[in-house]
């Protein structure tokens, strides 16, 4: 068929929502013809990608390699922030972490946008959709016969040497937790999306056998008619970046947090003033598109062993013959995630500084209790140094930021890259819980209450000119430190948001035949790595869309 003949659903994006909503709808209904326009190669098969076990990609041609705007409350620094070019998008070079977010998350969700189809229970069953999981424990809580085969250091015969030792750094308050059943409070395996360790992608695991994809094709805008001066603009199609149209009867741009925005402002959906300044007329001001983006900041940290010779970390130079068995090559150098609360009364503080007055009870953050700050522990050093032997390393995400910012458009050329203000540590919420979660770390690592600060690391070595951390540091030289040195997690979301961009049936408030699915839609900070709620919400929004 010829690419420009008229299609039932038009996807925007073959990233990771867009190869579920796109094989999902042809599932669902098998005579709907169904077109995705991705931007980048399909490079499903190669090999290097599926067997992959690190980042290596970033930064190459599979990444748009993003920066963000100079950040205000980040000394001014531009901060890097990758995302998949490529079908499959995100699921081509992501990290494969496979962590749901918490009941509590979801259960914010509904409430702000008024739908229970979007709490926990409300989503679990998408959930179930996406999963294979790979024991019986918690059944009600799991897919068995899902789309992604979920494997966990234990479940793969990971047995690393500090596993205990770590686990009993973080005993409180909830040991062998769950990580997807609800709650994420506590310690749990970090379980990946790999099937026998290797990469599973979007476009694999969802078939795209019976759904035209149009490859390395840049999508610029969304076609809209108007037809009376009083009727609501319709989607009739899209313009590629080349001028070609592509005419369908419904768009659903999946293009991913950072570029759906960008092709519904230069269609002229979008807050009339930006619109304006890029000589775009505007269709609708929809001032909300671009508005309530969020990333979760991290940092990471390199700690010196007190004994090297006990093998606990992975050396490139002088491979240690544990790490050398098969196994230890299927997943993450790490056994454990670990999530945790801040303290209330700090909490409340902090949110009174932001908002005035008393912190309100109902608000958000204080209605119900969340995982504030994840922490990973990897047996290996992270750059600036390379895996030494002498170091493992630790990484802290902070998952619930208040701070919000923007994504919007330099130009009317849709070659060029959104500009990116996640704004970044610009709340006192986000603030307190960085300085208290620093000190929390510095205590397990190198305090003398657990073994691993006791007996095993000798102290942080730290990068960029930085003092180690240590347990008497002060509020200033904590906000100095995530302030230089907090970068991306990756987890760009928010801008096209639930509630206001959209509906909860996720289509364009004042357009006709235009539907947005992808990270962009979620209104919330979902407190966990985002591809498993991402995966979730494609599922749902199928379903919603099947059903006209
Ligand atoms: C390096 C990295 C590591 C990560 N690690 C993890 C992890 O371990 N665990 C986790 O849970 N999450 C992780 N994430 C996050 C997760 O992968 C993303 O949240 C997820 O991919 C978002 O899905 P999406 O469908 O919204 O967007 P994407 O997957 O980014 O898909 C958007 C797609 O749209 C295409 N596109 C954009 N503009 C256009 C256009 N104009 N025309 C046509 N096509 C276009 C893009 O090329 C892309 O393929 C990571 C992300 C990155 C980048």
């Amino acid at each position: 068929m010829d690419s420009s003949e008229g299609w039932d659903h038009i996807v925007v994006g073959g990233g990771l929502a867009g190869c579920v909503v796109a094989s999902r709808l042809k599932e669902y209904q098998p005579s709907a013809r169904i077109l995705v326009i991705e931007a980048g190669p399909d490079v499903s098969h190669n090999k290097e990608i599926l067997q992959f076990q690190s980042l290596q990609f970033l930064g190459g041609q599979f990444d748009w390699a993003y920066k963000t705007l100079p950040q205000k409350h980040c000394d001014g620094r531009e901060v890097d922030i990758p995302a998949g070019r490529a079908l499959g998008g995100g699921s081509i070079i992501n990290g494969c972490a496979w962590l749901r977010g918490s009941r509590a998350d979801f259960d914010s969700w509904a409430d702000l946008v008024g739908d229970r189809r979007w709490s926990y229970d409300g989503q679990l069953p998408y959930f179930k959709k996406t999963e294979k999981w790979y024991n019986d424990e918690l059944a009600d809580q799991h897919g068995h016969d899902g789309k992604f085969d979920i494997e966990s250091p234990v479940s793969t015969n990971r047995l690393y040497p500090l596993a205990g030792i770590t686990e009993q750094a973080w005993l409180s308050p909830s040991p062998g937790n769950d990580m997807n059943a609800g709650t994420n409070l506590g310690i749990g395996q970090l379980n990946e999306n790999r099937r026998d360790g290797a990469r599973q992608v979007a476009p694999l695991v969802y078939s795209l056998e019976d759904v035209t994809v149009l490859r390395d094709t840049m999508v610029g805008s969304i076609l809209l008619s108007k037809e009376g001066a009083d009727d609501e603009p319709k989607a009739t199609g899209v313009r590629l970046a080349d001028g070609t149209e592509i005419h369908g009867k419904q768009v659903i741009v999946s293009a991913g947090a950072y570029r759906a925005p960008q092709i519904l402002m230069h269609s002229g959906l979008g807050p009339k003033e930006v619109l304006e300044k890029q000589g775009i007329e505007t269709v609708l001001d929809a001032s909300e598109v671009g508005q309530n983006f969020t990333d979760h900041v991290m940092m990471r940290m390199n700690w010196e062993l007190k004994d090297p010779a006990q093998g606990y970390a992975i050396d490139f130079q002088k491979p240690n013959p544990l790490f050398s068995e098969p196994q230890f090559a299927k997943g993450a150098p790490a056994s454990y995630v670990a999530s945790a609360a801040v303290p209330r009364d700090g909490l409340e503080a902090a949110i009174a500084k932001d908002e005035g007055g008393k912190a309100d009870p109902e608000h958000p953050l204080l209605k119900r209790e969340f995982a504030m700050m994840e922490t990973m522990v990897l047996y290996l050093a992270v750059p600036p140094l390379t895996p030494d032997g002498l170091h493992i390393s630790s990484f802290l995400m902070a998952m619930k930021p208040t701070s919000r910012g923007t994504v919007t458009i330099a130009s009317k050329d849709p070659a060029d890259p959104p500009l990116l203000d996640p704004n970044y540590l610009a709340t006192e919420v986000d603030k307190y819980v960085w300085r208290h979660s620093l000190r929390q770390a510095a205590k397990l690592m190198t305090g003398d209450t657990t073994v691993l600060g006791r007996d095993v690391v000798a102290g942080e070595t730290p990068f960029g000119g930085f003092e180690p951390l240590t347990t008497d540091v002060s509020d200033e030289d904590l906000d100095k430190r995530v302030r230089g040195q907090g970068t991306s997690t990756y987890h760009g979301a928010g801008s096209c948001s639930m509630g206001s961009v959209v509906d909860t049936d996720l289509r364009f408030k004042g357009v006709q035949n235009l539907r947005v699915v992808d990270a962009s839609a979620i209104p919330i900070a979902i407190g966990a790595h985002i591809q498993a709620a991402v995966y979730a919400l494609a599922e749902q929004a199928a379903v919603i869309i099947s059903q006209g």
